[in-house]
């Protein structure tokens, strides 16, 4: 059953906006592996660090939406949704009551479709407690705690993804664009900062990895989520990864982003040299100079929206299993509106993206001059990809180090580097090797 409600105005065909009813209740306590336990099924949705977040089972909802308005698009219908949604929650926690995930294309003139899924079943768990999200569309089905146990009982159970031997060899293949394509498109981005066009460019290139068997995903997820365990695991119809950066987490009116820029490879550390990293990257100048171009982008953007801000003065070294980063983590306290509202984590995601850190400086610019050199469509990837809840929650990731998965035998793997005057074109394309080596090591390719 619908109603008369419709999403968004303009070229788009309005998408008529279900009429859901929602029942969160707690769930007992879970095994140390938190959400992972739930992880088994090809076809869930996902947004996890450590264990915890949510897992969505079904989909209830979706809409899809593309070009320069995708986001508002989406913004509409998610508050039409939620003005109709009869939502029983005594838990109020972000992420508890509906929630929709999202994956949302980088460029307004990608093909890719931004998309918002509202699962049947959520599984969520923060750090205090466990809790379960059951949505119907049909007035009459039973909202009950043992009818979502039950359901979500039989998708666990009655799933076992088949993933038979296939004849054929794991391969990983050329994408859009050839590596010397790349390593031009970089000199080409260096003629572009050396003539005075953008001070940062991110650059990015694809590479098909195509299976013998179909892709374990659930697997995938688990592998990513256990060894990325400082990254946040993300799967949203196909798109899959382990992001180290955080576009924006709201709860209630508090607002924080991890920014993500200068990297190394730490498979080109010396063995035994502790202060590698902090000398390749803190004492850098190349690298601080490229840090703080995507802190500024970022601090520029949320100082009008922020009462209050605090942006650390030094960045500090993450450690990945593949990488090493320079990292900022940057928390502000978001400005009342005159209704008393705050901005949602969907709002700042479109208000963010794309950062600096994935697309350049200044952005438009840089926007425009990678469309031109990538030679290549984003699709999702550098997108925000995450949850929002019905009261502004969410989190929303940068959608890195991952791919979208294009037939069950194949995905697309992206990855990109920030290029700045002193970049070299073939140290670029070693960097864009190692981000992708995650997922090639999650597939074992
Ligand atoms: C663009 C990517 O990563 C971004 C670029 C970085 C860099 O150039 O140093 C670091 C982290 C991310 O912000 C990617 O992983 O594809």
């Amino acid at each position: 059953m619908t109603s008369q409600l419709s999403a968004g105005t303009g070229p788009h065909t309005p998408t008529p906006v279900p009429q859901l009813r929602s029942l969160t209740i707690k769930r007992p306590a879970m095994s140390e592996h938190g959400l992972l336990d739930y992880a088994t099924r090809d076809d869930s949705l996902m947004w996890a660090r450590r264990g915890e977040g949510v897992i969505g089972f079904g989909q209830i909802a979706r809409f899809e939406s593309t070009g320069p308005e995708r986001f508002a698009l989406a913004r509409d219908w998610w508050n039409g949704v939620t003005a109709a949604a009869g939502i029983e929650d005594p838990l109020e926690l972000p992420g508890t009551g509906l929630i929709a995930f999202g994956a949302f294309a980088f460029s307004f003139s990608s093909t890719y479709a931004s998309r918002m899924i509202v699962p049947k079943i959520v599984v969520g768990k923060d750090e205090n407690c466990s809790w379960i999200t059951y949505t119907v569309t049909d007035p009459e089905a039973e909202l009950s705690l043992e009818a979502a146990e039950a359901e979500l009982a039989m998708l666990l159970d009655d799933y076992s993804a088949e993933h038979e031997l296939g004849a054929g060899v794991d391969r990983l293949v050329t994408g859009q664009i050839t590596e010397a394509e790349y390593m031009d498109s970089v000199r080409k981005g260096v003629a572009a900062i050396e003539s005075g066009q953008v001070t940062k460019l991110v650059l990015a290139r694809d590479a098909v990895a195509e299976l013998a068997t179909p892709i374990a995903v659930a697997q995938v997820l688990r592998q990513l989520a256990l060894r990325y365990a400082d990254c946040w695991t993300y799967s949203v119809d196909g798109l899959i990864g382990a992001t180290p950066e955080m576009l924006v987490r709201v709860r209630g009116d508090i607002a924080e982003a991890r920014v993500l820029a200068g990297t190394l490879d730490r498979a080109s550390a010396p063995a035994g040299d502790s202060s590698y990293a902090h000398r390749m990257l803190v004492e850098d100048e190349k690298q601080r100079h490229e840090h703080q171009l995507a802190i500024d982008s970022l601090t520029e953007q949320l100082g009008p929206l922020a009462s209050g801000m605090d942006a650390p003065a030094e960045p500090f070294v993450l450690q990945l299993p593949n990488v090493w980063h320079l990292a900022s983590d940057v928390k502000a306290s978001l400005a009342h509106r005159s209704d008393g509202s705050v901005p949602s984590a969907l709002d700042l995601a479109e208000v963010f993206h794309p950062t600096a850190a994935v697309c350049g400086t200044p952005t438009k610019e840089a926007g425009r001059i990678l469309r031109e050199l990538e030679g290549m469509d984003r699709g999702p990837y550098a997108g925000p990809v995450g949850w929002v809840d019905t009261r502004g929650n969410g989190e929303f990731g940068i959608a890195l180090r991952g791919g979208v998965i294009e037939s069950p035998t194949s995905i697309r793997l992206y990855a990109g580097c920030g290029i700045v005057a002193a970049s070299d074109p073939a140290s670029e394309l070693a960097e864009s090797w190692a981000k992708m080596r995650p997922m090639r090591e999650a597939l074992s390719i």
